[in-house]
């Protein structure tokens, strides 16, 4: 089934997924770029799709927000199946970042999340030419809004400096803030990362943590697996196009096909190397102490018991 239809059919219940991708596929002449790739997204959830350069990452983002219209498959949003048009897209519920920053470089910061409030402003072109109290009122509401969002993403105290001279880090926090603008449900993130240094990085990871928390889902491609395994909930793995792998950052680390496609060898700072360190250290601390206490011929502490049956 395509998706060039313009009509939009419910398909499940507003419980369901956020997002439901179903047999999407995109070709470029002899070229299939994704292949049949199902994935869904559930509400609180963030999930991540890696997989090595060319893999079909961004493509099918594409077809997720109605840049590309797939040449197979559906997607909708929370059980609607979406016509590939990206401001119908937006105006469901799906908002993106890209992997090049798109800002309005010559706009100021806050006119760059005004810019993304358009989807939810009602006011006509004739309100907004009269400027009469019902625009004044909605220009209003968008403002203390795209405050609250610069706020968030601890911008606010650039809010009339020009996006182009933002420090890089700060301009990739501005697309953040400008997507979330629209209010959505789904929030795609493009190599949010890349080109941070690591406490960029890290505040990015907090921030979507945040997204997050405030009840929006994410789906977000990145090539930093240390961001993306201590980050999602579930993690997505393409390859040529296919979806080779779906689970947990254990399952899909541990997967040896996606070893042999993808990681190669275990990454530095894997997420639990430094609960293992400190388990350990805690296990010799603990045999050390039995040792002793054994030693000065006297019961063992019953912590240090537990430890020991629970090895
Ligand atoms: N508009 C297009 N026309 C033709 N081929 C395309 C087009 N867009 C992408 N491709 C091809 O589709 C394949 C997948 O590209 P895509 O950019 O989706 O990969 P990716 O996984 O996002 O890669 P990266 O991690 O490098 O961003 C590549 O072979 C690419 O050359």
């Amino acid at each position: 089934m395509t998706t060039t239809t313009t009509e939009t059919t419910p398909v499940g219940g507003p419980t369901g997924p956020v997002l439901s991708a179903t047999g999407v596929t995109m070709r470029f002449g002899g070229l299939t770029a994704v292949r049949s790739v199902d994935l869904e997204v559930h509400p609180g959830e963030i999930v991540g799709l890696i997989g090595p350069n060319g893999a079909g990452k961004t493509t099918f983002f594409n077809c997720l927000t109605g840049l590309y219209v797939p040449t197979e498959g559906t997607v909708a949003y929370q059980g609607t199946v979406l016509p590939p048009k990206p401001h119908l897209v937006t105006q469901a519920g799906i908002a993106r970042t890209f992997q090049n920053i798109r800002l309005f470089a010559n706009m100021t910061v806050l006119e760059n999340v005004l810019v993304g409030r358009h989807t939810r402003t009602k006011e006509g072109l004739w309100s907004a030419l009269l400027r009469g109290p019902g625009f004044k009122k909605a220009e209003r509401a968008s403002e203390e809004r795209a405050m609250e969002l610069l706020e968030f993403t601890g911008l606010a105290a650039k809010r009339d400096h020009l996006a182009r001279n933002l420090p890089y880090g700060e301009q990739r926090k501005l697309e953040i803030a400008r997507a979330l603008a629209s209010d959505p449900g789904l929030l795609l993130l493009d190599e949010p990362t890349a080109g941070m240094n690591p406490q960029e990085t890290r505040a990015t990871e907090e921030l979507v943590f945040a997204i997050r928390d405030q009840g929006t889902a994410v789906l977000v491609i990145e090539h930093d697996m240390r961001f993306i395994f201590n980050l999602c909930d579930r993690v997505a793995v393409l390859v040529q196009g296919e979806k080779l792998v779906e689970g947990s950052s254990e399952v899909v680390q541990g997967d040896e096909r996606v070893v042999a496609a993808y990681l190669g060898t275990p990454f530095e700072g894997a997420p639990g190397a430094e609960e293992v360190a400190e388990v350990e250290a805690a296990e010799a601390h603990a045999g050390a102490a039995a040792g002793a206490a054994a030693a000065a011929g006297a019961e063992a502490p019953s912590t240090t018991a537990r430890t020991e049956d629970d090895q």
